[in-house]
């Protein structure tokens, strides 16, 4: 039976359908959807043996040392964030970047970029006490610039003392006495005055990388230890920048640095400066002849690597010849250095499309230091991420991290409009554009061949995954127009890796067990997966218990604690990470000795990936997998959690397009929640739907970033009145909203619609109101937004497409799960035990099995397995009519009736409501296909027998 804590398992990425994203601890509670959830019209090496375990070492940081100047630019950055913490986060981009941001914690692990001697431009300081008539008044030259019909008296029929063109003249001599402000999002129609990048240049120093920059934060966080893992401490390019820039190195490791005088940093620095002028010189040589031995030249310098890994020298190669290349390489095969290397020698930017934030601070941390790098994510204000594409135009960075979801947001596009010399886009976890992937992500799709060359002008793609499918790499390569000839792919798992399986009828136990014996008993770094949040917590503590070092790690704990956990991990303070799929994106610890599966995988693609973790430093490793039918029924039946009923597909698009909609470019919007709730759709899938209107064979909408559209505004200084006078905003948000305790109520976009503005205009309006205490609100309802541009001839048929598509994407998932489930049935019933396979060891049939899973071939396993658990049972009919019996009030599709027979919680029908039902759960391992068309039957007896009755 599943109950909240067993459906809470964690994604890896946000996806949609393959995998459950991570998700809050609570659940939707059960009310009726609220009024407002209709659309609103707005208007490979040898595997070395492994030396004994050493004790482990505890690793000891000082605080970082800083000039007085920084800890002042610390103080004002604290402040001036103080200052502008608004309630509301404007652009919220993914669900996956969402939930990777520390939520609204001022103090928690930074995840922005930040130059904190930069502060002063990109903090909008408050006003004087009439500076809200300042902002009224920019603000209504922008409303009259993009709505020169507006009158606001005939609009709202209200008078008005200050006529609109009294208020811009007067600001015009306002502003011909004082320094000109801009408005953010003024580029389109007065260019900003272009900010000279006023930080006063501090060098990085070796050890900062790239890492300096990421903290908006506080300043002195950025050296903290969080940034600055264990395994980093100790990585060969690290070791080698030292030998290269630190003469005086003593066995300190990162202590040493913090303890460095001046002396020290003006050596570093001289240092730096040959290096970074050797690496140029090997930059030219390259680009005047891309010889293997040029190559390796830059490598060493760059990277401190004598030699290419398998694949890594002919990808950069195609690159730097301008071809787009599909790289597969296994996990921790080396793929970042591909990027990294192209990027040094390509005249332009170079642009890194990551999934997640977690994996984008990551890899910014790993560029070399002579590659200088940022990234954009929805955690930045306006000004930040702005000031960053200025800081790309000037060709200040190099490579820029963005998620795939940036594609949506027109100011970054337009970055790229002119002199902007794009040279490469990099898709990094490139299965994800693939709907038969195990981690499809619609946000994906949009990175097409033909948009990234029309919008950013680039010319080669470099695409690349640890695990992908013949068939999700045809997929992948027609998308991005990848020729079949660059594919360059190496063997998917690495060959010291020892494989094995085990029936476990206990896993607790066994576990227990496993963890104490040879081999696994010598390790002194392991990683258990599990499938659920709930199980990570309960088996660290038991692990605890048994004095085992270990913690959990799953998407539910804060990301403060996560880091925390992953930082204990990596310095070996820890035996045992417990962990949901959440962990390990991006960790780069390379002597994780161990991974036990005490779940089954979804996939086998989510298999290789997971223990591709372990080993990663060459040495012999060992995969423990725990199998138990009673799991793989849970997660087979979980599968069909995502799955769509054409009924609500076509209720969603009847929404979309229903007849008072107009096409004129209006922002529209649908609340995720509540649209959830009422259709009993997951938010995922309704991001889904929307992006394939998008983007599918015919655009229909354009898609715009996500945003928090109900806006609670109460004011403060000046009377609502006096203030809408003076204020345009206002004076369109008091005709527009409800009062409702004490609170205006109204909807963003209803106000940008109005104003012909953009719904982000009306938020920097607001906030400036907010910065000059004239106002406070607050923003909540997380919506889709969307500009519709063509209504379809046929909905109907476009609901049957979709959901014929949604449903194809279903099948692909459970059969992922079968494979695996058959594949490693085999190796515990089936396998000969030849080639090395013997007693719980299956190395050879598992990669045999797995090799011809991705090349496609005929699987050399037979269907004996009843894999599909039972097809029917005697007392389904008679239960399904019990049940209807007695929830007669409760409106039902065969699909929800399933569903709760299954215990699979959906948004109208929550765990925390119905797991105490009786039936709840009770045909789990009965295809859930069986129990839907048994559903479907007894639905349509009962609506027969109803209808006759009456
Ligand atoms: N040619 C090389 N020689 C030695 N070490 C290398 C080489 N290339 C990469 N590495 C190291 O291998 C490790 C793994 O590299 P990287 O993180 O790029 O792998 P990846 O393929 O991106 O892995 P993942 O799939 O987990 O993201 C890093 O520590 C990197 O420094």
């Amino acid at each position: 039976m599943a109950s909240d804590s067993d459906s809470d398992s964690d994604s890896d990425s946000g996806s949609y359908v393959s995998a459950t994203p991570p998700r809050p601890s609570h659940h939707p509670s059960p009310t009726p959807p609220p009024l407002n959830s209709s659309v609103r019209v707005s208007s490979r090496p040898k595997p070395k043996p492994r030396p004994k375990p050493e004790s482990t070492k505890k690793s000891t940081r000082n605080a970082p040392h800083h000039s007085e100047q920084t800890k002042r630019s610390k103080e004002k950055l604290r402040s001036s964030k103080a200052q502008n913490s608004t309630v509301s986060n404007p652009k919220p981009e993914s669900e996956s970047e969402a939930q990777s941001k520390p939520k609204s914690d001022p103090g928690s692990e930074g995840l922005f970029l930040s130059d904190p001697d930069n502060i002063s431009i990109r903090i909008c300081k408050p006003e004087s006490s009439n500076s809200s008539s300042n902002f009224s008044s920019s603000f209504a030259r922008l409303v009259k610039l993009r709505r020169p019909s507006f009158d606001p008296d005939l609009e709202f029929k209200a008078d008005t003392t200050v006529p609109i063109e009294a208020q811009i003249s007067a600001q015009n001599q306002v502003n011909s006495k004082q320094t000109k402000r801009f408005h953010p999002n003024l580029i389109q129609v007065e260019a900003p005055i272009s900010k000279p990048f006023d930080q006063s240049k501090r060098p990085k120093l070796h050890d900062q990388g790239n890492f300096v920059r990421l903290n908006i934060n506080g300043y002195g966080r950025s050296r903290k230890p969080c940034f600055r893992n264990g395994s980093r401490k100790y990585s060969a390019s690290r070791g080698f920048r030292r030998r290269k820039w630190n003469s005086k190195k003593s066995n300190n490791g990162d202590q040493e640095d913090d303890l460095l005088g001046l002396d020290g940093i003006v050596d570093k620095q001289q240092g730096k400066s040959r290096l970074v002028k050797e690496v140029e010189e090997a930059v030219g040589a390259v680009r005047e002849d891309l010889s293997e031995e040029n190559l390796r030249n830059l490598l060493k310098l760059s990277h401190g690597f004598d030699l290419f890994r398998e694949g890594q020298l002919q990808a950069i190669k195609n690159v730097i010849m301008g071809e787009s290349t599909m790289l597969v390489l296994p996990t921790g095969g080396g793929k970042s250095l591909c990027y990294q290397l192209s990027a040094l020698i390509l005249p332009g930017v170079t642009l890194v499309v990551s999934p997640l934030l977690a994996l984008m601070v990551d890899q910014l941390k790993k560029l070399p230091a002579v590659l200088p790098g940022a990234l954009l994510s929805s955690n930045q204000t306006n000004e930040e991420s702005l000031e960053i594409l200025e800081r790309l135009r000037s060709g200040e960075i190099k490579v820029l991290f963005v998620s795939p979801e940036r594609f949506l947001n027109s100011e970054f596009l337009s970055a790229f409009d002119d002199d902007l010399t794009t040279s490469l886009v990099v898709i990094d976890e490139a299965h994800c554009i693939s709907e038969w992937s195990h981690n499809f992500r619609p946000s994906y799709l949009r990175l097409r061949a033909s948009l990234l060359r029309n919008k950013l002008n680039v010319k080669c793609i470099l695409a690349m995954t640890a695990t992908a499918t013949s068939e999700t790499l045809e997929n992948i390569m027609k998308s991005l127009e990848i020729s079949p000839n660059n594919l360059i792919q190496t063997s998917l798992i690495r060959e010291n890796l020892q494989l094995s399986v085990s029936s476990s009828e206990n896993r607790l136990k066994d576990l227990l067990v496993l963890l104490k014996t040879y081999p696994f008993g010598d390790m002194k770094s392991i990683i258990v997966y599990c499938k659920f949040q709930a199980e990570t917590d309960m088996i660290s503590k038991l692990l605890c218990d048994n004095y085992v070092k270990a913690k959990s790690y799953h998407s539910g704990l804060p990301a403060k604690e996560r880091s925390h956990v992953q930082e204990l991990f990596c310095a070996n303070r820890i035996r045992v990470v417990v962990a949901t799929v959440a962990f390990g994106m991006g960790l780069d610890k390379s002597d994780v000795q161990g991974v036990i599966h005490y779940s089954l995988p979804e996939s086998l693609e989510e298999y290789i990936q997971e223990t591709g973790r372990a080993g990663r430093d060459g040495r012999l490793s060992h995969c423990h997998l725990f199998v138990d039918t009673t799991t793989y029924y849970k997660i087979r039946s979980l599968s069909y959690s995502d799955g769509v009923d054409e009924y609500a597909i076509s209720k969603l698009l009847g929404q979309i397009f229903s007849s008072d909609i107009n096409l004129t470019g209006e922002i529209h919007s649908l609340v995720k929640e509540a649209t959830a709730r009422k259709l009993d759709i997951k938010e995922e899938a309704l991001f889904t739907v929307l992006t394939m209107l998008e983007i599918g064979d015919e655009q229909y909408l354009q898609l715009l970033p996500q945003l928090n559209v109900t806006c609670l505004l109460s004011f403060h200084k000046t009377s609502p009145d006096l203030l809408a006078d003076k204020d345009i905003l206002i004076r369109s948000i008091l005709n527009l909203s409800e009062k409702k305790g004490g609170f205006y109520v109204f909807d963003i976009p209803t106000v940008a619609n109005t104003l012909h503005i953009q719904a982000n205009e009306v938020l920097d309006q607001l906030k400036n109101l907010k910065i000059s205490d004239e106002i406070t609100y607050e923003l909540k309802d997380q919506a889709y937004c969307f500009k519709l541009l063509k209504r379809p001839d046929d909905l109907f048929a476009l609901s049957a497409r979709l959901t014929k598509w949604l449903s194809q994407v279903e099948v692909c998932k459970v059969q992922k799960l079968d494979t695996m489930y058959k594949i490693v049935n085999f190796a515990l019933r089936e396998c000969k035990q030849e080639c090395g396979c013997s007693a719980s060891l299956h190395t050879y049939c598992i990669q045999k099995h797995i090799t011809e899973y991705f090349s496609n071939k005929q699987m050399t396993i037979g269907d004996d397995f009843n894999i599909a658990g039972k097809q029917h049972s005697p007392f389904l009919h008679a239960d399904l009519k019990s049940f209807l019996k007695s929830n007669a009030s409760v409106k039902l599709t065969p699909r929800a009736l399933a569903r709760i027979m299954h215990g699979i919680p959906s948004p109208t029908f929550p765990s925390s409501t119905w797991a105490r039902n009786y039936f709840w759960g009770r045909y789990v391992e009965t295809d859930f296909q069986v129990v839907m068309e048994a559903a479907r039957i007894e639905l349509m007896n009962f609506i027969k027998k109803g209808t006759e009755e009456n």
